[in-house]
């Protein structure tokens, strides 16, 4: 390879002075004792002397930067054209030209301007010895990964041409930069070590390998110091076969930012973005922590184990599929809909309503119960809160708008509930999650105005539109969703999955769109029966609900064959549809017209003032007329259980049968009070009128009450009712009381049980006399005398028996 090198010139020099193939170069030979002295050969015929000096002659052997070795040879033989004849004086050419010398100004890039006094300095600092002691005495580098060795690595690391020139290299980079410097010279040692394996074959190899370092050092000053490393260590890797190739592309290279493996930033995080600032590193960090797991335990495999295992140690968070809760592609924008979270009230509105707070309720549940089917509040349709309700809101079941709240707070797979386009009837709203039969699922919320706003509107602000969202409400109010929640998009069905029921939540009457009995699935189409009456033929709408029992219309349902029905349904059934034709208020699923937005918009229509008014004038009527109805029916079926009581015998004394007989009671009246209660609501939810029924008829199988022994120790007390149901016992009470119907049978049956309250009353006083006060004992007797009084039985004051005022009402009821 370094015979490929050669100049013409060189060639012809090398012709001319041949040298013995034996002999081999001096390099090669040179021991690190022999090198000061030989390092400078003779450049001329003058320099003679300077063969055998012991100084150094740097400055005298130039070496071209880029010029291979060769041509030094011929160089030097061009500058002594004549010196053929002291050939005998001098050492042989060919060993002169064996010995390689390097300028070192050049080599440093200081030629120009170095003083001499630091070259010599220099000079002197230039390393000597083996390669090896320079590099344990000098650089100390980590372990690296080891290079393959050649053969040839003893004598490589003796080659005192190849050493002198990596330490000269070394000291010249030192100079221009201290880390550099360090760097570089790190890697000529390294290198140099490379350059020993295959300096044996190829001596030229340890020039270009020189010639590369030097390039480096001169020409890429701010390439980093690994750089150079990586790519010295991947040349001692490969070889230096190609490294003439390999050399150009190598500085073509764009620069790369190469990480540092040690240093300042071994060790650091990944993550961390030099880019961002501290904080933001640390923001995106805990945001990276806290993102939800992608890995998805199917149901199939994870949800039986899940589901029945002790909670508290299987379980934890999983993600369902996408689809599984949101099928709909796209979510839907709905132009013009301005959203309302709860009712506002609008101009005079507010003035005009009235807050009845009278109108409340009570339950008395106990945890185990939770507030369940059987509380009171829930079957009025009151929402139970820390008023009206003993138990926590833990414990309580019966808090659906507060829960409704606090789902609002989470994502909108919690609210539940999206607008979906439909085919035929525009807007409407899907589930996107599951509901159980009758839990809230969205509240009905808008602004609240009057008959004479909502007139306003549809004249003025309505009359281009062809949907309405308003519906009849409170005290004469109407609820315009125009702007409001998103169950103004709910649109009708006859066969509907959902109810719209109206609530007392903290005194306050609120609607929300309820589950139906069977419940809601994910996906399915929410939908309530409207039953609005058109008003007005031209106001009919086609039903495109598209169910079996369709009834084509949007109108109002069919009612049922009063004979179809037993008794006690008719009356209940009639009752409910009387108060809800005329009091419009309550569920509007099955309710009344006065809670579709068509009916509004019918009398809104064309000569619209007369007809709501004609309309209004009618409703009043009507409703009151079902008042009476209703009120006269309650009297009815109170009087009706009263009686019943009365014919009951009450049991003899043993506290068995009295406390069986008091739980009896306490249930018959609590039936009673249910019924009256149901009736009393004029607006009622199927689960609570389905509950009246249920409970009139459970008071029908109970119809053996006997005397309450009240007021003794260890019997419960009758608890008061709370204020409505007060009052509507009152008043049933005192109409029972004076009430017609009043036979001689049922004297009779007053006269018997006269006697054994009596008899009762005596046992008592004989076993508990001091469970009762005097006063309570003269106020008993006093309200039975009076109630014996207006029954029209002779009452006197031995004859009642002693009662605790609490208990004067049920025994009332009981107490013929
Ligand atoms: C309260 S809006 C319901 C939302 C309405 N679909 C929308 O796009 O805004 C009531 C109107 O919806 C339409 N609608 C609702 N249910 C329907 C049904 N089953 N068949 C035909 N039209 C219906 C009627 O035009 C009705 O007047």
């Amino acid at each position: 390879m370094a015979a490929d090198r050669l100049s013409p010139s060189s060639t012809s020099s090398m012709a001319s002075h041949p040298t013995s193939p034996t002999e081999e170069p001096a390099y090669v030979h040179a021991t690190p004792s022999a090198s000061p002295p030989i390092s400078t050969p003779p450049t001329s015929l003058g320099d003679a002397a300077s063969v055998l000096s012991e100084t150094t002659k740097t400055e005298q052997y130039v070496e071209a930067h880029d010029d291979t070795p060769m041509q030094h040879v011929s160089d030097e033989a061009r500058a002594a054209p004549d010196t053929s004849t002291s050939e005998t004086r001098r050492p042989a050419r060919s060993s002169r030209k064996s010995v390689t010398t390097y300028n070192v100004q050049i080599l440093a890039g200081t030629a120009i301007h170095t003083p001499t006094k630091y070259l010599e300095k220099h000079h002197k600092n230039v390393v000597h010895g083996s390669l090896e002691d320079a590099a344990k005495g000098e650089v100390a580098t980590p372990p690296k990964k080891k290079t393959p060795r050649l053969k040839s690595e003893t004598s490589a690391a003796s080659d005192p041409a190849g050493e002198q020139l990596a330490a000269e290299a070394a000291q010249a980079a030192r100079r221009r930069t201290s880390t550099r410097g360090t760097d570089l010279r790190k890697e000529a040692l390294r290198n140099l070590a490379g350059a020993g394996d295959s300096s044996v074959d190829t001596p030229s190899r340890s020039h270009t390998l020189v010639k590369k370092t030097l390039r480096r050092s001169a020409s890429t000053s701010t390439l980093p110091s690994a750089t150079a490393a990586t790519s010295s260590k991947r040349d001692s890797e490969q070889g230096y076969d190609s490294a003439e190739g390999q050399e150009q592309k190598e500085f073509q290279k764009p620069k790369t930012k190469l990480w540092m493996k040690q240093g300042l930033y071994v060790g650091q995080h990944r993550d961390f973005d030099a880019r961002l600032s501290e904080s933001q590193n640390r923001a995106k960090k805990r945001a990276k922590k806290n993102k939800e797991s992608g890995v998805l335990p199917l149901p199939l495999f994870a949800g039986d184990r899940l589901l029945t295992e002790d909670p508290r140690e299987a379980f934890r968070d999983f993600k369902l599929p996408f689809d599984t809760y949101s099928p709909l592609p796209r979510k839907v924008k709905v132009d013009g809909w301005v959203k309302l979270h709860r009712n506002r009230f609008i101009a005079d509105a507010s003035a005009l309503w009235k807050r009845d707070k009278q109108d409340s309720s009570q339950c008395y549940c106990d945890p185990e119960d939770g507030c369940g089917e059987a509380c009171h509040n829930r079957i009025m349709a009151y929402e139970c809160d820390g008023t009206n309700c003993r138990l926590t809101a833990e414990q309580c079941g019966n808090r659906p708008f507060a829960e409704l709240k606090k789902r609002g707070k989470g994502n909108r797979y919690d609210y539940g509930v999206e607008v979906l386009e439909t085919d035929e009837r525009g807007y409407g709203v899907r589930a996107m999650r599951t509901f159980e039969p009758h839990q809230i699922i969205v509240e009905y919320a808008g602004e609240i105005i009057t008959q004479h706003e909502c007139e306003r509107r549809m004249k003025h602000v309505y009359k281009k539109d062809k949907c309405y969202y308003l519906m009849s409400f409170d005290n004469k109010m109407i609820i315009d969703a125009t702007r409001g929640t998103i169950a103004r998009f709910v649109n009708h069905s006859c066969e509907p999955n959902c109810e719209m029921i109206k609530w007392t939540v903290g005194g306050e009457p609120r609607m929300a769109l309820f589950a139906g009995s069977r419940g809601i699935m994910t996906g399915e189409e929410l939908t309530y029966d409207y039953n609005f009456d058109p008003f007005s033929q031209k106001n009919i709408q086609a039903c495109r609900c598209g169910t079996e029992s369709c009834r084509g219309v949007l109108g109002p349902k069919p009612k049922k064959l009063v004979e179809e029905r037993s008794m006690a349904s008719a009356f209940i059934a009639g009752t409910k549809r009387k108060i809800q034709d005329v009091l419009g208020s309550g569920r509007s699923t099955s309710e009344s017209y006065g809670n579709s937005p068509k009916r509004l918009k019918s009398y809104t229509g064309n000569s619209a003032t007369t007809k709501a008014k004609n309309a209004s004038a009618q409703s009043e009527a009507a409703r009151e007329r079902s008042e009476k109805e209703a009120v006269e029916h309650s009297r009815q079926i109170a009087s009706r259980e009263n009686r019943a009581m009365k014919r009951s015998v009450p049991p003899s004394g043993s506290r068995r049968s009295q406390s069986a007989f008091q739980r009896k009671s306490d249930l018959s009246f609590k039936s009673t009070r249910l019924t009256t209660v149901s009736f009393q609501r004029k607006v009622s939810k199927p689960g609570a009128l389905r509950g009246a029924t249920t409970s009139t008829r459970m008071h029908a199988a109970l119809r053996r009450p006997t005397l309450a022994l009240k007021g003794k120790k260890g019997i419960r007390p009758y608890k008061r009712p709370i204020t409505p149901i007060k009052s509507s016992f009152a008043s049933v009470d005192s109409e029972d009381d004076a009430s017609p119907n009043i036979t001689p049978a049922s004297l009779r049956s007053a006269s018997h049980r006269r006697k054994q309250i009596t008899d009762a009353r005596d046992v008592l006083r004989d076993k508990s006399p001091s469970c009762m006060s005097e006063n309570e004992l003269e106020g008993g007797r006093e309200g039975a005398r009076s109630r014996a009084r207006k029954a029209g039985v002779g009452a006197g004051a031995g004859d009642v028996p002693a009662f605790h005022p609490a208990q004067k009402r049920s025994r009332s009821m009981r107490g013929r």
